[in-house]
This record gives structure tokens, C-alpha cells and sequence, in this order.
């Protein structure tokens, strides 16, 4: 949307108007109909049918949705005329959020997912794809369509059109959540969003280079093409946190794309998390060799027969001697996961009984193998060696007894096994406590024992620099035959447990085959501040390039000294400054400063919401005060930036976070400091 476009000739306009009004009406039309149309019912009450049922009433809610008519969103953004004869029976279509059509089936708005749309994107005056003219739409806040501009492709050279449109709308003040690019997408954008659904795609990209924007828009771009392939394992966005989830809620409904969960790593592994980890200790359990501690611990527990079991049918004995048994064991141990091992290993044992019934003349059946499996010796039999556990057990001994830990985890050093150790875990497993980073242990130990199945459709991983090899691999198991997005940037990895390369990433996740695209126009942040963030990345991320700008700001960047004594009245003249621009307004301070300096500023009259205080922090007020720890993903049209030092000092890869910190400006950073910045910054 951009409103600053001159109005055209008034006819032309009125005429554009009349059309929205009737696309407008159209859309109203489809809605009525689709909410008046009857849900296929198949009778029964199967599972299959109650299934089926569900699944139906489930598209019929989502296509409702998907119909309604958001009262903000502009119904269409762009129109190509076509040379004649290019589409039959159609030289101009107006491109939209989705598709609507008239009463008798013609296309009035074309969904810019299809194929005739691309050459809005695409078309240049030097390869023009069959377009003669592209025109861009201007709307007000309240979607009222104001304006709009021709770019004629025939006759000229280049033209410079659609940056003018794409700075218009970076600048365009924020209100809140996320906005769509849909009118604006960039070619490189593009072939991301429109990239098939398998390989799976890694974007690696400076901070502001749209990579949540394209994921979003490759997911709604993927529902268009594969909405029956992918609605059978569904798609999952996860994202760090529920303020970033909050902040890009709104993207996917604006594209009528309404069934997507959004969530974070750990709700979609469902333990909630009780206790919680130093770093260090985190940084082990997330590190890729536990995979191989656990599955060690687990197999463990499978023994070796010390004697044979003895089966008794009437006045016959059959006997499976010790060294059979081991050879059973050995044959199954770690050939399968362990339940259905277990399982195997009663099945064998039982077949070897049968053998011996037949040779003495009888002629068992299956029932009588399974009468075996399920006896008294074979159950006696498997407590002994290979005796039934769930991952708590399995995960509470490893981390409360020394021994069984030094067993398991030989590849760990000496430190690591000691932080691992609870040395109180004195209680049963039944009443441990599990951290987050427990619960994707559980949730591995659960995969060795039993293979999860199912599989997402689609995946899409936001800040996935973030993650660590054993949260990719919980992951990964989820999506197993699907495929995935993967979103981050390396320069940002604020985890000390970070898989470190997106080779190790797609590795853990088990989506090696990954094509690897970079993104590195910056369209968020201004050149001054992007120039000066990337003093740090000779120490943070030294093979990564600066990212390049698309655009300068007057006074985008200003570092305002202070002393101690003077250091929140700056904040608060910084705050109310920014306030005085449109949009919305961050101060971003090290977490256990922003309460101290929020009190400052609510004492000065300027009402900041907390962010990650409540869902709709970032709509609530145009001020808001953000924990340096959240921030990621998120940006503002002005930030104040309260002490850097203090923000490097809080982590140990204090260094990443600043930088994420620093690039969350859309027009204007303003930092504040009393201590003196970090010597990277000052070179
Ligand atoms: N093609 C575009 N048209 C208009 N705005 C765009 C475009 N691409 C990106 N932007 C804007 O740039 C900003 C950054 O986008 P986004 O949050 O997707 O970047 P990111 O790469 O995920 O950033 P970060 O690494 O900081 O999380 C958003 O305001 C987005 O709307």
C-alpha cells in the first residue's frame, strides 16, 4: 500500500474505484455462497468416516475464512496489461491477495500465487514477458483505493518505478504485527517463495533481508500449488518466541491462508518444562553427540541371557537353551528400535518353541505362538534382558548416576559428564523435574524407542541459527517425509548452543539434500546503520559479507554519550523524540535494565508497553519497551538503544545479540550510552 502516489486523471480513477467495489461485491458473493453450501456428510461412525467428516467440515470453516473480506487489506495491488492475444480472451488482469470472480466464473482478481501473475514481479523493460504496462496501486490505512502509477515496459529503458514503490512501502509507519510484501516482493524473493516444494530450501540472510517475509509467502505460495499434498501432514511455522509469533500472526490470514499453525520449538514438543539449565549445561544436552549417549544408554539396559527358559504345555517341556537366547539378542540388538525389539524378541523365542512342537508331532498355530510370546517364562525372560522403559527412567539414571553416565557418554569430557550430574537427583524418575532442553531428550529417547510416525507436510523454521542439533533432530523426525523452510542468519546466533554452519544444520535435521540461497539486500535498515552494525562481523560471523542497503535515511543513526546521573533523562528525550515521528517506537535495553528505565519513562508520562507481557504488546502502544533477549525477528520504525556494553556484558554471546539489537530500525537508531561502547563498534 502506498499512498503518496500522485492521483491520475479523475475518470480513470473513478473507473478503478467502481471496479474495486465490484471485485468487492464479488468477493461477498463467493462468501454467502460457500457459507450457504452443504458439507458432504458420509455416514458411519468409523474412524475412517468420522475422519473424513472432520476433514471436510474443517476445508469448508478454512474456506469460509479464507473468503472473508478483511476491511484493511486491499482486495488487489497491481494490474498487467498484457500484448494481445497473451492470455485467451483477457489482454489486463488486476492482481490480488487471492483469487475473485463474477457470478458466471471470469476472473476479476487473480490470485498473484498463479502463473499469469509472475510477470508482475518479473517483467522488466529488457525482458518483458508479454506485459505492456504494469501498473502499482496506492490505498489509505482503510484499504480506500487512492491512486496509482504506470510503468510503461514498451518503449523504455529501465525504470526506476518499482524501487520508488518498494521504499515507499518499507517507510510506510508500522502499527504493530507484520505486514505482508505481497505487492512488493523483489525478484531474488521471489524465486524462494516460488521454489517447488521439494528440496527443501535454506536461506541464509543479513537481518531486514525479508527472509520471515519470504518464508511466510513461500508457505502461501506452497498451500496454492500443493494444498491437497500438504493438508495431509499439515505445516508447522516454529518461531523463537511468542512475541515473534504474536508479531507475524497476522501475515498468513491477510493471504487467506488461515490453517497453518504457528508455535514455538517447545510446544511442539509437548513436555511442558518444569526445571531449567545454567548455559553450559544447556549447551551439552543440546549438542549433537548426546544423540549417541542416549541411544547407548538406552541399549544398555538389553542383557545377556544367563540361562534358558523352560515352556511347559501339559506333561511336555520345551526348552530354549542360554545360548540360543543370546543368539536371538544379538540378532535384534539395536537392528530395530527398542519397543518393537522387545516385541521381536517374545515373537522369536516363542517360534523357537513352536519348531520343538512341531518336531514332536503337534502342528501349533499362530494363536499358540502368540499364547508363548505372552507366558510366563517369555515375560520372565524379558524383565531380565531387555525389560520394558519409558525415556524418563532412562534420561533420570543417566543424570543421577555417575556410573551409568561414564558408560553411556564416553565421547563426553570429564567437564561436560560433570554438568550433567544432578547431584540431588536422589528421588524416582516419576518425580524428576525436565527443563526445555530435557524435554527434546525425552522426546529423542521416546523416537529410539518407538519411531514416531506421521509427518508434516512443510516445515518452516524461523531463526533456525538458533537451534541446537538436538531440538534440528526432534525436529527433522516431525517432517521426516515432508520438507522444509530453513530461515536464520548465522551473524545472529545468540545459542551458545548453535549447530554454527547451515551444513550442520540441514545435517541434524536430516534435510542435507537443502538448496543453500543467500539474501543479502537489506531492505529494513537504513545504510548508516547497517554500516555501523557490521563492525561487528569481522568477530561474530568473519566469512559473512556486509549486507548491502537499498536505501539512506536523513539522521537515521545519532550516539548520544551520557554519565550515569543523566543517563535516563537521555533515554526519556531519545523516547520522546522518536515519539514525535509516525510509527512505532522501541527502547531495547540489556533485560535487567528495561524494568528500571520503563518506570523512568512511564514517570515521564510516555505509557510503553512491556513486550512479552502480553500478546498484544505491540499494538497496545506505540511505545514499547523490549528485553534486548526478545527482540529478535521484531523491528520498529525508531529504536533507542540503551547501553550497549551492558547488553554484550549479559550473555556469553553478548556480541550477536548487539547486533540483532542494533538492525531492528526501520528509519531511526538512536543509542544511548554512560559505559563506553564495545571496541568493536569504535573501530
Ligand atoms: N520486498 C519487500 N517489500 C517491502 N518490504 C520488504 C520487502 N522485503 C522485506 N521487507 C521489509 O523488510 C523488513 C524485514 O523483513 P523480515 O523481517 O522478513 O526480515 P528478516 O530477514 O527475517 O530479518 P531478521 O533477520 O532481522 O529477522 C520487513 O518490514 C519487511 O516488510
Amino acid at each position: 500500500m502506498v499512498e503518496s502516489v500522485p492521483v491520475p486523471a479523475l475518470p480513470e480513477l473513478r473507473t478503478e474505484r467502481i471496479f474495486l467495489d465490484e471485485a468487492r461485491a464479488a468477493l461477498a458473493r463467493m462468501h454467502a455462497d460457500v457459507l450457504v453450501r452443504d458439507i458432504p456428510v458420509i455416514g458411519g461412525e468409523d474412524n475412517d468416516e468420522r475422519f473424513t467428516n472432520e476433514a471436510n467440515a474443517r476445508a469448508h470453516q478454512n474456506r469460509v475464512l479464507a473468503l472473508v473480506d478483511l476491511p484493511d487489506v486491499p482486495l488487489f495491488f497491481g494490474l498487467l496489461d498484457y500484448e494481445p492475444g497473451t492470455i485467451e480472451g483477457i489482454d489486463q488482469i488486476h492482481i490480488g491477495r487471492r483469487h475473485v470472480h463474477d457470478g458466471s466464473g471470469v476472473p476479476l482478481v487473480v490470485d498473484w500465487r498463479a502463473r499469469v501473475s509472475v510477470p508482475f514481479y518479473r517483467a522488466t523493460a529488457g525482458d518483458r514477458q508479454h506485459v505492456v504496462l504494469r501498473r502499482r496501486y496506492g490505498f489509505s490505512d482503510a484499504a480506500e483505493l487512492t491512486g496509482f502509477e504506470d510503468e510503461p515496459l514498451v518503449g523504455v529503458i529501465e525504470s526506476d518505478q518499482a524501487d520508488k514503490f518498494l521504499r515507499a512501502e518499507i517507510e510506510r509507519p508500522r502499527t504493530g504485527p507484520m505486514r505482508d510484501i505481497v505487492a512488493t516482493i523483489q525478484p531474488e524473493q521471489d524465486d524462494l517463495v516460488r521454489a517447488p516444494l521439494h528440496p527443501s530450501v535454506c536461506v541464509q540472510g543479513a537481518p531486514g533481508t525479508g527472509k520471515t517475509a519470504v518464508g511466510l509467502h513461500r508457505v502461501a505460495y506452497l498451500l496454492y500449488t500443493e494444498r491437497e499434498r500438504l493438508s495431509r501432514g499439515g505445516v508447522v511455522i516454529v518461531g523463537p518466541n511468542s512475541s515473534f509469533l504474536s508479531y507475524i500472526r497476522k501475515v498468513l490470514p491477510a493471504l487467506g491462508e488461515v490453517d497453518v499453525r504457528q508455535i514455538t520449538i517447545e510446544e511442539l514438543i509437548t513436555r511442558p518444562a518444569t526445571a531449567s539449565d545454567e548455559a553450559e549445561n544447556a549447551r551439552v544436552k543440546g549438542d549433537a553427540r548426546m544423540a549417541d549417549v542416549l541411544r547407548k544408554a538406552l541399549w544398555s539396559y538389553v542383557g545377556k541371557p544367563a540361562e534358558g527358559i523352560l515352556y511347559s504345555k501339559g506333561s511336555r517341556r520345551f526348552r530354549v537353551h542360554d545360548y540360543q537366547l543370546g543368539e536371538i539378542v544379538s540378532a535384534l540388538y539395536q537392528s530395530t528400535r527398542y519397543a518393537p525389539g522387545r516385541n521381536a524378541l517374545a515373537q522369536r523365542v516363542a517360534h523357537a518353541v513352536l519348531v520343538q512342537m512341531e518336531q514332536s508331532g503337534d502342528s501349533p498355530d499362530d494363536r499358540v505362538q502368540n499364547a508363548v510370546a505372552r507366558s510366563k517364562p517369555v515375560k520372565d525372560l524379558l524383565a531380565a534382558v531387555w525389560p520394558q522403559v519409558v525415556p524418563e527412567q532412562v534420561l533420570h539414571r543417566l543424570f543421577s548416576d555417575a556410573e551409568f553416565l561414564a558408560q553411556s557418554a564416553d565421547e563426553l569430557t570429564e567437564d561436560e559428564r560433570t554438568a550433567l550430574l544432578r547431584p540431588k537427583a536422589r528421588g524416582s524418575w516419576k518425580s524428576a523435574k525436565w527443563s526445555v532442553a530435557d524435554a527434546v531428550l525425552l522426546d529423542e529417547l521416546e523416537d529410539l524407542i518407538e519411531r514416531r510416525s506421521g509427518s508434516l507436510g512443510h516445515l518452516v523454521l524461523d531463526e533456525a541459527q538458533d537451534l541446537s542439533a538436538m531440538q534440528l533432530r526432534a525436529l527433522g523426525r516431525r517432517c521426516r517425509t515432508g520438507s522444509a523452510t530453513v530461515l536464520g542468519d548465522v551473524a545472529q546466533a545468540t545459542t551458545p548452543w548453535a549447530a554454527g554452519s547451515w551444513d550442520r544444520v540441514l545435517g541434524h535435521l536430516d534435510k542435507a539434500d537443502a538448496v543453500i540461497a543467500e539474501l543479502d539486500r537489506g531492505f529494513r535498515v537504513p545504510d548508516q546503520i547497517i554500516d555501523f552494525a557490521a563492525k561487528l562481523l569481522p568477530q561474530i560471523a568473519p566469512t559473512l559479507g556486509v549486507p548491502r542497503g537499498v536505501r539512506t535515511v536523513a539522521d537515521a543513526l545519532s550516539i548520544v554519550p551520557a554519565d550515569e546521573l543523566s543517563f535516563a533523562d537521555a533515554i526519556v528525550a531519545a523516547c520522546r523524540t522518536a515519539l514525535t515521528g509516525e510509527g512505532s517506537v522501541a527502547l531495547i535495553a540489556a533485560d535487567d535494565q528495561v524494568a528500571g528505565l520503563r518506570d523512568a519513562l512511564a514517570a515521564a508520562g510516555l505509557q510503553p508497553a512491556l513486550l512479552g507481557a502480553s500478546e498484544d504488546a505491540m499494538e497496545s502502544s506505540r511505545l514499547v519497551c523490549a528485553p534486548a533477549s526478545l527482540a529478535k525477528g521484531l523491528e520498529f520504525d525508531a529504536v533507542v538503544v540503551a547501553e550497549p556494553a551492558r547488553i554484550v556484558a549479559a550473555e556469553p554471546r553478548g556480541l550477536q545479540r548487539l547486533y540483532v539489537v542494533l538492525t531492528r530500525a526501520v528509519s531511526h537508531l538512536r543509542i544511548i550510552h554512560a559505559e563506553p561502547l564495545p571496541a568493536a563498534l569504535n573501530r
